[in-house]
């Protein structure tokens, strides 16, 4: 996966260097943060305008650490695009991303980084114009999956509603998934980043809460050789479906935008549909996710902002001791 071998190139130092950018290690002082969930996929929210975080994956991990830390599923830095590029987070800019759109720079809780999080573009969307950063209702938020067009429907100080231009959404074929020991089948879908999603025609709402998701799912790593996030779905039902997932470099979480989209897609192929409209309910609330003919996708839902304060500059210094406290 492009994405995670794209950090700290040499191209992207060369081109840091040359632009004379910050270093992104440790020249922040005392962080702020908010803390915003979608439909219950949380994320912590680092504004970093001059790109002076240094988010390596222990850092990431421990900040969302749900006992030691603030909590999360993921954390989303917000910056413009140009300025994490001249800092060398990243090499190039995406497809469809200017360097002065606004780039979601997501991180899962285990550190890894993915393409894409379709809840966390809907948060950090709302997050930017509740904090001002942002006047317009329309907008590109930059992915590592190119860029993704967003409608901002409400930004109030807590509650907001955004709906995400998703893009196309890819089926990489049949293949399964052995979620609580059984065997399921599905399908392999691309929405930017990989996902694998069982529709069971067998599974009723209560049976998919019963099952046991706190192991990671089984999958053939030859169709996914970077991971896959999993959904696990009950069959199209009044134009809903029930889902749960289990999310690469997270585990279980209550919701998960590109998944959402992922099992909208599945369920419409299951009943024979190329294209639709999908409520997804899932353990954190529901989203609206509609497949266009072109094979393209939206997808609507709430976003909740529920802090905001500052990161002990002490604690995060505390740790990386190799870099962090050199000579401390
Ligand atoms: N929760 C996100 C997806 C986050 C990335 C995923 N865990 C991956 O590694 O691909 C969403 O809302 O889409």
């Amino acid at each position: 996966m492009a994405a995670r071998s794209a950090e700290r190139s040499p191209a992207a130092r060369r081109r840091r260097d040359a632009v004379g950018a910050v270093d992104t290690v440790d020249t922040v002082v005392d962080m702020d943060f908010s803390k915003g969930h979608g439909t219950e996929n949380d994320f912590v929210l680092l504004p970093d305008l001059d790109v002076r975080i240094d988010l390596e994956p222990a850092r990431v991990a421990a900040l969302c650490d749900r006992r030691s830390g603030v909590g999360a599923d993921g954390i989303l830095r917000v910056a413009k695009a140009g300025a994490l590029a001249a800092a060398g987070v990243l090499e190039t800019l995406p497809d469809g991303v200017a360097e002065d759109d606004w780039f979601m720079d997501y991180r899962n809780g285990d550190g890894s980084v993915a393409e894409m999080c379709g809840n966390g573009v809907r948060v950090f969307a709302h997050y930017i114009r509740a904090a001002g950063f942002e006047r317009r209702d329309e907008f590109v938020v930059g992915s590592r999956a190119g860029g993704k067009p967003v409608v901002v429907h409400r930004a109030d100080a807590d509650r907001g509603e955004v709906t995400v231009d998703m893009g196309a959404v890819r089926e990489l074929g049949a293949t399964t998934a052995t979620i609580d020991g059984r065997v399921f089948p599905g399908i392999g879908i691309d929405v930017g980043n990989p996902h694998l999603a069982c529709v069971d025609p067998h599974l009723t709402a209560s049976g998919l809460a019963a099952l046991d998701l706190t192991a990671s799912p089984g999958y053939d790593p030859g169709v996914f050789p970077q991971g896959v996030n999993v959904e696990i779905l009950t069959a199209l039902d009044g134009g809903a479906v029930d889902m749960r997932v289990h999310e690469r470099g997270v585990g279980e979480t209550r919701s998960c935008g590109t998944g959402t989209v992922a099992a909208a897609a599945a369920a419409l192929r299951h009943d024979g549909a190329d294209a639709g409209r999908v409520a997804v309910r899932v353990p954190g609330g529901e989203v609206l996710v509609r497949i266009a003919d072109d094979g393209t996708a939206t997808l609507r839902g709430p976003s909740v902002l529920v802090a905001s304060g500052v990161v002990s500059d002490s604690w995060w210094r505390s740790l990386t001791p190799t870099r962090a406290n050199a000579g401390a």
